[in-house]
C-alpha cells in the first residue's frame, strides 16, 4: 500500500484555477485562472512561475504540435506564442451568445482541440441554463459545433484504445461517454457512466490515468475521485484541504504525480479563513498509479 502525499506547489492561489497540462519538455505545469485572465507555467524544477496575461476569461491551455500552445479565450480558439506573448484568433464561437465564453478544453489523441462553452456565471454555478455547446478545432482549421443544450462544458478525455471519449457537464451531476472514432472524431451514443454521490457535488475536471481509470475533480467536494468507467464504481477518493477543487492531470517524472487545481472565488470570507490554501496547485504523491502525456495540438 503506498502512502498519499499532498502538497501545495504554488503559493500564489487563483479564484478560479483550471486547465492543468504537464509539458514534458519544459519539466513545467500549466495551468489558467479563469477570471483574471492569466495563464501560467510552473517549471518543477527551478519552481518559478512565468505568467501571461491575456484580454478576457482563459479558460483552458494545450500544448502545440509546432510549438507554443493553443488555448481558449473568452469564445475565441488562439494560439499563444509564449515568448512575445501574442495570441493569434483561429476562430470564435457563440457569436449570438454575447454572455457565453469558453470553458474546459483538451487536445485529443489525433490533435484535435475539444473545447466546450458556457453562460457567463453570476456566481459560481449560477448562469442562463442550456447555452453552452462543445466545438471542436481541427488541425486545418475549421471548427464544428458537436452538441449544444449544455450547462456548463467541463472535463473530457478519452480512453486508452481511443475508442471512448468521456465528458462531463457539470450540472448533469454525471460523467458521460460517448462511443469515438479516432480517425474523424467524431462522437456517437451519449450514456452516463458515473452518477455522482451527494458529497461529491459537481463535477468538474477529469483526466484518465494508465489504467483506464478516470480521475474527476469534485467542485465544492474538495476531492478528486477515481472511478473506473466501465463498473460505474467509484474506487478511491483523495480529500484536498480545499472545497472548490476543480481540474487535474497527472504530471511529474514518468506521470506518477496528479496536479490538482482548485479555487477561491465563490467562498465566503469564513469558509476563506479555513481554507488557507484554497487557489492553490496541489501535488498528490504516493497513488501508485500513473498518467500518460498530454496530446498536442496539429494544427
Ligand atoms: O471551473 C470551471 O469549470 C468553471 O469555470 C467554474 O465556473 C465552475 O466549474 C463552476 O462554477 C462550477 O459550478
Ligand atoms: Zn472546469
Amino acid at each position: 500500500m503506498s502512502s498519499i502525499k499532498i502538497e501545495s506547489v504554488v503559493l500564489d492561489s487563483s479564484k478560479c484555477g483550471e486547465s492543468p497540462v504537464w509539458e514534458e519538455k519544459s519539466n513545467s505545469l500549466l495551468y489558467v485562472d479563469i477570471p483574471s485572465n492569466k495563464i501560467f507555467r510552473w517549471d518543477s524544477l527551478t519552481k518559478q512561475v512565468q505568467e501571461i496575461t491575456v484580454d478576457s476569461s482563459v479558460s483552458s491551455v494545450a500544448i502545440r504540435q509546432s510549438g507554443g500552445y493553443v488555448a481558449t479565450v473568452g469564445t475565441r480558439f488562439c494560439t499563444l506564442n509564449w515568448e512575445d506573448q501574442s495570441l493569434t484568433v483561429l476562430y470564435t464561437v457563440d457569436k449570438d451568445k454575447k454572455n457565453n465564453r469558453f470553458n474546459d478544453g483538451k487536445v485529443d489523441p489525433a490533435g484535435r482541440y475539444f473545447a466546450g462553452t458556457m453562460a457567463g456565471e453570476t456566481a459560481p454555478g449560477v448562469l442562463e441554463r442550456h447555452q453552452g455547446s462543445l466545438y471542436v478545432l481541427f488541425p486545418n482549421g475549421t471548427v464544428e459545433k458537436y452538441f449544444d443544450h449544455v450547462d456548463i462544458s467541463n472535463g473530457l478525455d478519452w480512453s486508452l484504445d481511443h475508442k471512448i471519449f468521456y465528458y462531463i457537464d457539470s450540472l448533469s451531476y454525471s460523467v458521460d461517454a460517448f462511443d469515438y472514432d479516432l480517425q474523424t472524431g467524431k462522437i456517437a451514443n451519449r450514456r452516463s457512466v458515473y452518477k455522482m454521490e451527494k458529497e461529491e457535488y459537481i463535477p468538474d475536471g477529469m483526466c484518465i490515468d494508465n489504467e483506464g481509470k478516470l480521475w474527476v475533480a469534485c467542485y465544492n467536494g474538495g476531492r478528486v475521485i477515481r472511478l473506473d468507467p466501465e463498473t460505474g464504481k467509484r474506487l478511491q477518493t483523495v480529500k484536498l484541504p480545499a472545497e472548490k477543487t476543480t481540474s487535474c492531470c497527472f504530471g511529474g517524472k514518468d506521470y506518477s504525480e496528479l496536479y490538482v487545481t482548485s479555487a477561491w472565488g465563490g467562498l465566503d470570507p469564513d469558509k476563506l479563513a479555513r481554507q488557507p490554501e484554497a487557489g492553490r496547485i496541489f501535488k498528490i504523491t504516493g497513488l501508485g498509479v500513473k498518467g500518460i502525456a498530454p496530446y498536442a495540438f496539429a494544427g
